[in-house]
């Protein structure tokens, strides 16, 4: 762990279900290779993490099972050692490679600009030569300007032990956002390709592995399930998932499922098979195969007393010499990056979805009320503005105490600037919020191009409803990550707050046994006024209507619908294209003083 990182609490645990093909699963990791460093639930780093894996390894070569390790993508963007360093992704590749992983693919995130596909390109995939694979995505070689897949569409292997007969294939879902040097083929169209029908004919397979940076229970899924089910009737199939930052199961059939794995470093997510064919099973005596074939899975908490527990090792035993070597360079790099350096001290935590919205802990409440009313000016003196922002620009909390660099790219990592466009009529722009948060002609075309406005964790809520249900009804807690307190052996009360996952399997994936935390709904945008309140009698005639440029397309969408035509000609950067996240730490610097006594 790094050393600012708080101890790991302990907590009762589930043992991992360990069987004849083990899998250690992460996603969505957005360059949290340092772990959490202000909470103690998820405080490990990559270097524990490769410590992790190699006794785990271990166990499988000493009793001859096997374990595979699989990363479905979305590496960058989303924290400081990522965002803040120049080039941008200075240090991942050089970390991310250092872990021994089986299986990779890309996410949406690798695939937003241009020069993040060509870092993938030039690193990850000879990084990881034959375990990336890019079943539906293809790349401008920057060397030939020509059109190629990204990585090999499959591949067939023979696991190390047990030698059971895979074929995989490593998936992103039908993402419409990426720069045009990537072609994503939408997964209707793969599954119709003579490769894809090819590799399914073979039927010397005893597991098909499906990974991806995929919802799990996403269309894009729901149709390789079937399709994959329809060419192989009885062969057990194991999808990974990624991209909704939450832990779920979904079981398709008795022997197909699906595991996702959460997001940030928080989640390394086990699974494991029994009961599989071989390609040595008919060598072998009958007594030695089992007829049913079983699945589990495991959310393990990334901290250093699941790890040691699940290892049997200790403070001692545990650190392998690569792992500590890992961890020195996390270090490293977070050092030359500054990411110490305050910018100010937050009076008191404010959340993303543990409190609703509007609320004085919300975040959202915090930059509609207080950072964009403040921070922005409209176009020419004395005008009046509407500015708009997608919550999903907002990645992280923000806790009481010290403000840094580091909080500064977690809360918000991405390079947008604001636009904005001048003179809008008044009543148009008034309705524009409704129209970009309510059901309707919008919120259709986002689903169709799967492209949402809101964090990803929300967006997969609107399928599962009990993730709000479940906890709407708990009252707030008034904790902060740093102060969780875990009493063993008692009642719910005794627990302290983390992950309570409700999946196809029930209630008992985690690891740890926590107390349940509050998860509140949150709009796709906000709105902040300037120059006026929805309230004041008169209202302008006419706003600038100013927006993170990440939704411009929604915003002159919703425009026209509201009978405003407006182009990107008509629209103009804002303080020459300043970024949202150095808006919002320039607020902090002015408005949070550094010295309080929150800080000290
Ligand atoms: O520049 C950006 C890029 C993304 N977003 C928001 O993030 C989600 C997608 O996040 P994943 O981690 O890929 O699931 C997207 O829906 C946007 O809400 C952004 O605001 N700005």
């Amino acid at each position: 762990a790094q050393p600012l990182a708080p101890a790991p609490k302990a907590a009762p645990l589930r043992e991992l279900p360990w069987a004849q093909l083990n899998f250690l699963h992460t996603t969505d990791i957005h360059g949290w290779w340092g772990g959490h460093v202000q909470e103690a639930s998820f405080s490990a780093d990559w270097g524990d993490y490769i410590s992790f894996a190699k006794h785990l390894r271990d166990r499988a070569d000493a009793d001859g099972s096997d374990l595979l390790l699989i990363d479905t993508g979305d590496r960058i963007e989303g924290n400081a050692i990522y965002d803040s360093s120049k080039p941008r992704g200075k240090f991942t590749y050089e970390i991310a490679k250092k872990q021994n992983i089986d299986l990779i693919c890309s996410g949406n995130h690798e695939l937003y600009k241009a020069e993040s596909a060509d870092g993938e390109f030039f690193h990850t995939v000879p990084d990881f030569k034959g375990n990336y694979l890019a079943s539906n995505l293809d790349i401008i070689n920057p060397n030939n300007g020509r059109r190629q897949p990204l990585a090999p569409r499959y591949k067939k292997f023979k696991t190390k032990n047990q030698g059971i007969r895979i074929l995989a294939f490593g998936f992103i879902f039908d993402f419409t956002g990426n720069d045009n040097n990537t072609f994503v083929i939408p997964v209707e169209q793969t599954v119709k390709e003579s490769w894809f029908k090819d590799a399914l004919r073979d039927k010397d397979i005893d597991l098909i592995l499906v990974y991806g940076h995929v919802d799990v229970r996403s269309a894009e899924y729901a149709l390789l399930y079937k399709t994959i089910r329809s060419a192989q009737w009885d062969t057990p199939i194991q999808f990974f998932g990624g991209h909704s930052h939450i832990r779920d199961y979904k079981i398709f059939d008795s022997t197909s499922v699906a595991l996702e794995s959460g997001r940030y470093m928080e989640t390394i997510g086990f699974m494991s098979i029994d009961g599989l064919r071989t390609a040595d099973s008919d060598k072998r005596p009958a007594q030695q195969q089992k007829s049913k074939v079983t699945f589990s899975r495991r959310y393990i908490d990334n901290n250093l007393f699941s790890m040691h527990h699940h290892t049997k090792k200790n403070e001692t035993t545990f650190p392998t010499e690569h792992g500590l070597n890992v961890t020195f360079a996390i270090g490293e790099a977070r050092d030359s990056l500054g990411l110490g350096e305050r910018y100010g001290c937050a009076p008191h935590d404010l959340w993303v979805s543990r409190r609703p919205y509007p609320h004085d802990e919300s975040i959202f409440t915090w930059l509609d009320t207080q950072v964009l009313p403040q921070s922005i000016k409209p176009s020419e003196r004395n005008k009046k503005a509407i500015i708009i922002t997608n919550t999903g620009g907002i990645r992280f909390d923000v806790f009481k105490g010290p403000f840094t660099k580091d909080t500064k790219f977690l809360v918000s990592p991405f390079t947008s600037g604001l636009r904005y466009i001048k003179d809008v009529p008044y009543k148009s722009a008034s309705r524009l919020i409704k129209l970009l948060n309510n059901e309707g002609p919008i919120l259709d075309m986002m689903k169709d191009g799967n492209t949402y406005l809101q964090p990803p964790e929300h967006v997969a809520a609107q399928y599962r409803p009990d993730m709000y249900i479940a906890s709407q009804s708990q009252e707030l807690h008034s904790y902060t990550a740093q102060d969780q307190t875990p009493l063993l052996g008692g009642s719910e009360d005794e627990l302290f707050p983390g992950y309570t996952t409700h999946d196809d399997a029930g209630k008992d994936g985690d690891d740890t046994i926590h107390q349940v935390i509050p998860f509140y709904q949150v709009p796709n945008c906000v709105q902040a006024n300037i120059g006026f309140n929805t309230g004041d009698e008169d209202k302008p005639e006419v706003v600038d209507v100013m927006y993170n440029e990440f939704i411009q397309k929604w915003i002159l969408l919703g425009l026209g619908y509201l009978g405003e035509s407006y182009t990107s000609e008509d629209t103009h950067s804002y303080a020459d294209g300043k970024s949202f996240t150095n808006i919002m730490t320039e607020w902090v610097k002015e408005h949070w003083d550094v010295a309080s006594e929150e800080c000290t």
